[in-house]
């Protein structure tokens, strides 16, 4: 049984009767009215899916303009309906004005009962996949949303940072491709995400690629997807993050730890516009802005031969640098506050405050680990605390500070957060060394950081 609704409109009640009776066997719900003027206040009309509609109503009338002023009712109050115009008058000129008002096809009186049973289905098939598509483009709006609200505001009044926030609203409008440089944790993903909020596709996605953390062999199926049974895992068709973000913005970060076979693949791809998933001899074009970001010096690594030059010159066409937070001046008290605020609020302590000493320590200390070190100084010395004052000794900006567990972390994560700010510290934010303390691979490091800090 077909679950779709399927209304009869003629005026005739042994075509109503016969109608009912043959679709009744294959539809859920059939119902049949007489009289058309009863049909835009038909109840649970949005409900509707098919209607079969009769072209001629009054006697000895046969225009058929009496069925296509109820076609255009129909459409003014639920556009979502298929239409079926019947008439014993076949005019080819009738059906196709039908149609070109908006009538999904057209049956002739007498009916074949098997034709008339195909042209229903193909109307309900139509209308399942309208259903589908409508439901798809709900799904995906709705991710759009999810994927471009992970975005946070950018604080900070120095002049340092301000210059950069003019240059990103200047080259934000165009479609240039733009290389984000700067040390680690100074914002660059933030402002590659500001970029595309100013960008006349900032209804389309941001699709985030943390190039470090790709291996060789998944490169190209990650950016360019694959088909089935293209390698052992590949279990089904997948599209690969240039696809995904078509229409959007690519962003691909630590584009300095790319190998140079990576770069050769991917300077391809950026060149022509147009990626072939592994598998596939198939060509799909891509339409993205992209913008890369790295800390590495890139023309020395292009001196080196470490980096391809004519990857670099495609990629920076505009190159954005992000200040180190210690060259920004009154920033380090503005964030901090703001921090602050957000994890007093986060850990239930939101009388903490912090005292004057302890704001000159944080000024006079130079944050080799940029904005992310000092988010999580702030976190840490937030989950450590144990009055409503933050003082000097609340941030363990020195190598001799122990972590003291009592009225400290209370789950694993924060735990491992307090022990990885402190590594860090130990190591002036040199993430290798305090990666080799803790056992973990850098990029395990890294990724954590990274997680914690979203
Ligand atoms: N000006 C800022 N205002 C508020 N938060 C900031 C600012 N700059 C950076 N952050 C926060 O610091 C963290 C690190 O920022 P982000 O990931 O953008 O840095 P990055 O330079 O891309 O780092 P990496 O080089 O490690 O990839 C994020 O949680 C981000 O939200």
């Amino acid at each position: 049984m077909i679950d779709a609704k399927i209304l009869v409109v003629d005026d005739t009640k042994s075509v109503l009767s016969a109608l009912e009776i043959l679709l009744q066997f294959e539809y859920k719900s059939v119902q049949t009215i007489s009289n058309p003027n009863l049909l835009t206040s038909f109840p649970n009309l949005q409900e509707i899916d098919i209607i079969l509609l009769d072209m001629n109503f009054s006697a000895g009338v046969n225009t058929g303009n009496e069925g296509l002023y109820w076609l255009r009712e129909i459409k003014k109050k639920a556009s979502h309906i298929s239409v079926i115009m019947m008439t014993a008058y076949g005019a080819v000129e009738l059906a196709v004005e039908a149609i070109k008002e908006g009538a999904t096809d057209f049956v002739l009186k007498p009916w074949n009962n098997e034709r008339l049973l195909t042209t229903v289905k193909s109307a309900y098939e139509l209308r399942k996949s309208q259903k589908e598509v409508q439901h798809l483009k709900q799904k995906e709006s709705n991710l759009k949303q999810v994927i471009n609200q992970n975005s946070n505001y950018i604080i900070g009044n120095s002049k340092a940072l301000n210059s950069v926030l003019n240059l990103v609203q200047k080259v934000a409008k165009t479609d240039v491709n733009i290389l984000v440089t700067g040390e680690n944790g100074t914002g660059k993903e933030l402002i590659a995400r500001e970029l595309h909020k100013s960008s006349v596709r900032n209804n389309e996605v941001f699709i985030s690629v943390d190039m470090g953390s790709i291996s060789e062999n998944l490169f190209e199926s990650e950016l360019f997807g694959h088909v089935k049974g293209s390698f052992t895992d590949a279990k089904e068709d997948r599209a690969g993050k240039f696809e995904a973000a078509n229409g959007g913005t690519l962003f691909l970060d630590e584009i300095g730890n790319l190998s140079l076979q990576m770069q050769a693949k991917l300077l391809s791809v950026i060149q022509n516009r147009v990626v072939v998933r592994v598998g596939s001899n198939k060509s799909i074009p891509v339409d993205i802005r992209l913008i890369c970001a790295t800390n590495c010096n890139l023309d020395q690594m292009v001196a080196e031969g470490l980096f391809r030059e004519d990857l670099l010159y495609r990629i920076n066409t505009i190159q954005v640098q992000v200040p180190a937070l210690r060259d920004r001046d009154g920033d380090v008290l503005v964030l901090s506050d703001f921090f602050l605020k957000k994890f007093a609020n986060k850990y239930g302590k939101p009388s903490l405050k912090i005292n004057q000493s302890a704001q000159e320590k944080l000024m006079s200390y130079p944050w080799p680990g940029n904005v992310r070190e000092l988010l999580h100084t702030m976190e840490r010395a937030v989950i450590l605390s144990e009055g409503n004052i933050l003082k000097p000794t609340d941030f363990l900006l020195d190598t001799k500070t122990t972590v003291s567990l009592e009225g400290g972390p209370k789950t694993l994560e924060e735990m491992e957060l307090v022990m990885i700010t402190k590594a860090l510290h130990d190591h002036d934010g040199n993430y290798s060394a305090a990666a080799d303390q803790l056992g973990i691979s850098r990029q395990t490091l890294y990724n954590k950081l990274k997680k914690s800090s979203k």
